[in-house]
């Protein structure tokens, strides 16, 4: 599009405001640097309607869809633990866990002849939605046991039907603006069952806030919304909705694309498994020291989101008239930054096609100053200014922990997938698993078959 068009398009459609697309650096730096104190995203209008209607639950549009004060409001009370570094790592033993859960899980899916794993996307999605479980309601809830609990299931088929709605909601004519038309009526049913299922899991937890006290080192995100006396109830249960559910796809998808431009970049995944090595002794789990020392691995992730971001544009409704690349924009319009195309620009970075992580590690750079990072905010899969998303410091922790965790026991080949559970590698994690699940987790080396990734 950009190419044909140029560097900024105007896009009219009916029944609906006219969109302008920028893929410039110097425009993208310009939004990213407006002094804005309430920065505007256009709502999820859908979602924006199904509330107004539905005022004995909720008293706003949410932290995703409300603008100005009310957003601002939103975001000090509710995200204040979630941005907090000691919060997140308050989780690590459980995402540790559950690494070596998803690790079982792809054993199980293995066929025994061949050693083939025909398809990992449904299991990423589940380890998506468990580790927004965790992060939400603070607590596991069991997305990767091999039968899922009916109150999982609920959960499952809810967040599903929320996505549909949405996407239908996105790409068809709005008539729900209208009429409550069918897609209305799918939205409002996953957002109904998605309520009740939360309030069933904020129940014991209000309960124990209570009865007596949390220790400090029990803190979550969850207790430190229920624990807020300038929320009200119908605040704190939407809030948590909006949490699980704005986690659940998104982190599922990011690990089933990192994994795929992992598995298409051996040399990457030997530094990786190197890396884990050499900064692990054989009885220490991944801990937070760990992941602070992680270059290569930090520098994977992060190139990861520069070649295939989960949200490859961030929208924005312009504060006052500006002008991007000569064009004058006005007040009030709404404006797509589209980061993911700026990253594949030659101009704007060395090699743009390949997979270098190096070009993140300053030492590195040093070595090779070709692959300096001229426009680093470029890389912005999680937004920017104040509505940043308030899930990057969680998500990047479970990233992380989930690709060296891959990286001990996996060797992904595109297209093949397979599992190398052998007697190298580190071996804390690597007796985690045993223990759990004795010795039939091992398996031979082999080359890999035909694995079914769908993207
Ligand atoms: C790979 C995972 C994720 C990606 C790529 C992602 C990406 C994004 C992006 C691009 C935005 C828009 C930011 C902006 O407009 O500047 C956003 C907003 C948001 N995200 Fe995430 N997100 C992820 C995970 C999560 C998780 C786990 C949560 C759960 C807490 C979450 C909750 C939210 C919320 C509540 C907002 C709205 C924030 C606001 O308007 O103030 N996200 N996310």
């Amino acid at each position: 599009m950009f190419k044909e068009y140029g560097q900024v398009i105007k896009e009219e459609a009916f029944f609906n405001y006219p969109v302008i697309s920028t893929c410039s650096a110097q425009d993208i730096e310009k939004l990213i640097k407006f002094p804005s104190k309430f920065p505007l995203r256009p709502p999820n209008g859908i979602v924006s309607k199904y509330r107004q209607n539905t005022p004995g639950r909720y008293n706003d549009g949410g932290l995703t869809n409300e603008q100005g004060k009310a957003w601002h409001r939103l975001r000090e009370s509710t995200t204040h633990d979630m941005v907090n570094t000691r919060v997140i790592q308050n989780l690590i033993a459980d995402v540790n866990d559950m690494a070596i859960d998803y690790i079982a899980g792809i054993n199980k899916l293995r066929d025994p002849d061949t050693g083939r794993v025909q398809d990992i996307i449904e299991l990423n999605r589940k380890l998506g939605f468990e580790s927004t479980c965790l992060l939400g309601l603070g607590c596991r809830v069991g997305f990767l046991e091999d039968e899922l609990n009916p109150r999982v299931k609920r959960l499952s088929q809810a967040t599903n039907c929320l996505f549909e709605a949405l996407n239908e909601a996105n790409y068809n004519l709005p008539l729900w603006r209208y009429f409550p038309n069918s897609t209305y009526k799918k939205l409002a049913k996953a957002e109904e069952d998605l309520y009740e299922l939360a309030c069933e899991y904020l129940e014991p937890a209000l309960q124990r806030i209570e009865e007596s006290y949390e220790p400090e080192a029990a803190q979550t995100v969850l207790i430190g919304i229920l624990k807020r006396s300038d929320l009200d109830d119908k605040d704190k249960k939407s809030s948590i909705v909006d949490f699980v559910s704005s986690g659940m796809n998104t982190i599922g998808n990011t690990l089933s694309l990192l994994l795929y431009l992992i598995a298409k970049n051996p040399d990457a995944q030997t530094k990786l498994y190197e890396e884990i090595n050499n900064l692990l002794e054989p009885d220490e789990p991944i801990s937070a020291k760990y992941l602070n020392s992680a270059r290569y691995l930090k520098a994977c992730v992060q190139e990861y989101f520069r070649i295939l971001p989960t949200a490859p544009q961030i929208a924005r409704i312009v504060e006052s008239e500006m002008v991007l690349s000569g064009y004058q924009v006005p007040e009030w319009s709404v404006v797509l930054c589209h980061t993911s195309a700026a990253c594949k620009n030659e101009n704007y970075f060395h090699q743009a096609d390949k997979f270098i992580p190096e070009r993140w590690i300053a030492s590195e750079v040093e070595a090779n100053p070709d692959l300096k990072v001229q426009y680093p905010f470029l890389v912005s899969p999680f937004g920017f200014q104040r509505r940043i998303c308030p899930g990057k410091k969680f998500t990047e922790q479970m990233l992380h922990i989930f690709l060296a965790t891959v990286s001990t026991f996996l060797v992904i080949i595109w297209p093949t997938l397979v599992n190398v559970l052998s007697n190298s590698g580190c071996s804390s994690i690597r007796s985690a698993v045993r223990e759990r699940f004795g010795a039939g987790v091992q398996v031979p080396v082999g080359p890999g078959w035909p694995t079914h990734y769908r993207f």
